[in-house]
């Protein structure tokens, strides 16, 4: 006589499933007092991808000379463009607007889809999320890492932390992790269409455009961390769509960290020699950040303008980042459809398959 399977109380039950993307960026602190930023430099600073010092030295630079301080100066930079509003970083309110908007323009598109947002370091984080996906029925789920230009110091690292969450799963979804896009044309003509925009809305055109990317040891290129290229690569084709002239346009790298030397023309150096060769407005864009952050907001448009008036500059503006502009928003969205490729036709059967909500159930059942 055939006998009735009974599965044991713990048993998972799964929703109906879904596919679920994740948009990661760096991270953040919780607030800018010195105990969270310091727990967010304290994950950033620890992690070998971005420090390659051989781990047992290295701890010992952080905990006596970086972490002591470095979170007052830090804390007091954020404080300057902190979202008193909501009581977080841009970079967060930013990132999570355009998980929604990416959300809503993909809902018609993709059945059965969720769009959520992670940060590397800080919170929420990517295994909470991975997590959290997973239990609203994700059992594939699309991780994209929101850096136009691959790096091993950020690109890898998130889908680093989006596998090792994996580990700790008993029943893990399948994961895929979205390519950079640093020469996607949707990507170059919104920031062209950006620089433009800009320009309308200032009433001013610049001598010299800056275009400023986050910097990188000088060694990790020589080791063949391949951002320097692609940076060059963003700007030139960026350039050639503007249809500007190349001498009135500049690449530099920004955000030195540490003694050693980083990738050049630095930032800071570069604006402060440009009005003594007669370039009195200057520009600047920073195509390599998704969302504004501390590094533009503070480095770049703040900092940045400061350095070149006293210079003798005359007019500073920085490009606002692609942010939640519609047609960043629609870029994501169309990675995200074509990367889905095969799993949005897999979800589109279960879902005509399935009109109701589904328990997991036996085959023996
Ligand atoms: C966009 C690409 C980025 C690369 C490449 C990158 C490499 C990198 N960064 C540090 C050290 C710091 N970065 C900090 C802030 C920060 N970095 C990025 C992006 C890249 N970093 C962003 C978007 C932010 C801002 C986050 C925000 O909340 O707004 C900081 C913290 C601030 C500070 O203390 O100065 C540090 C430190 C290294 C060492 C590195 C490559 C080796
Ligand atoms: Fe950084
Ligand atoms: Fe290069």
């Amino acid at each position: 006589m055939k006998r009735a399977f009974t599965p044991p109380a713990q048993h998972p039950m799964l929703a109906a499933p879904k596919i679920g993307v994740l948009l990661v960026n760096l991270g953040t602190p919780d607030g800018t007092d010195y105990r969270s930023v310091r727990r967010y430099l304290k994950q950033f600073l620890s992690d070998q991808r971005v420090i390659e010092i051989p781990p047992a030295i290295w701890r010992v630079i952080l905990n006596l000379f970086i972490l002591p301080r470095r979170p007052f100066a830090t804390g007091r930079a954020y404080a300057k463009i902190w979202n008193h509003e909501l009581n977080e970083s841009p970079l967060r309110t930013i990132t999570r607007e355009q998980a929604t908007q990416v959300a809503k323009t993909l809902s018609g598109q993709v059945p059965g889809l969720i769009v959520d947002w992670a940060m590397r370091y800080g919170s929420p984080s990517i295994p909470d999320k991975l997590e959290a996906l997973r239990q609203a029925g994700c059992d594939r789920i699309l991780v994209f890492g929101l850096y136009p230009q691959y790096s091993a110091t950020t690109t890898a690292t998130v889908y680093d932390e989006a596998f090792r969450s994996l580990m700790n799963m008993r029943w893990q979804p399948y994961l895929r992790t979205a390519p950079a896009y640093h020469d996607e044309p949707a990507y170059i003509s919104a920031l062209a269409d950006s620089v433009r925009d800009h320009i309308d809305a200032q009433g001013w055109e610049p001598d010299m455009l800056v275009a400023s990317f986050h910097g990188l040891p000088q060694k990790y290129l020589d080791k063949g961390d391949p951002y320097h290229c692609t940076c060059h690569k963003t700007a030139r084709l960026l350039r050639e769509e503007l249809g500007w002239a190349e001498d009135r346009f500049l690449v530099t790298f920004q955000s030195r960290f540490g003694p050693q030397e980083w990738l050049k023309p630095y930032f800071d150096e570069t604006i402060a020699a440009l009005p003594e060769r007669g370039i009195k407005r200057v520009m600047t864009i920073t195509p390599g950040f998704a969302a504004d952050c501390l590094e533009t907001l503070e480095e770049i448009a703040l900092e940045g303008k400061e350095i070149f008036e006293d210079a003798g500059g005359e007019r500073y503006s920085m490009v606002p980042c692609l942010n939640t502009r519609p047609d960043h928003v629609a870029m994501i969205a169309d990675i995200v459809a074509r990367e889905l490729s095969g799993w949005s036709e897999v979800q589109a059967e279960r879902e005509a398959r399935r009109p109701e909500p589904v328990l997991h159930r036996h085959a023996a059942e």
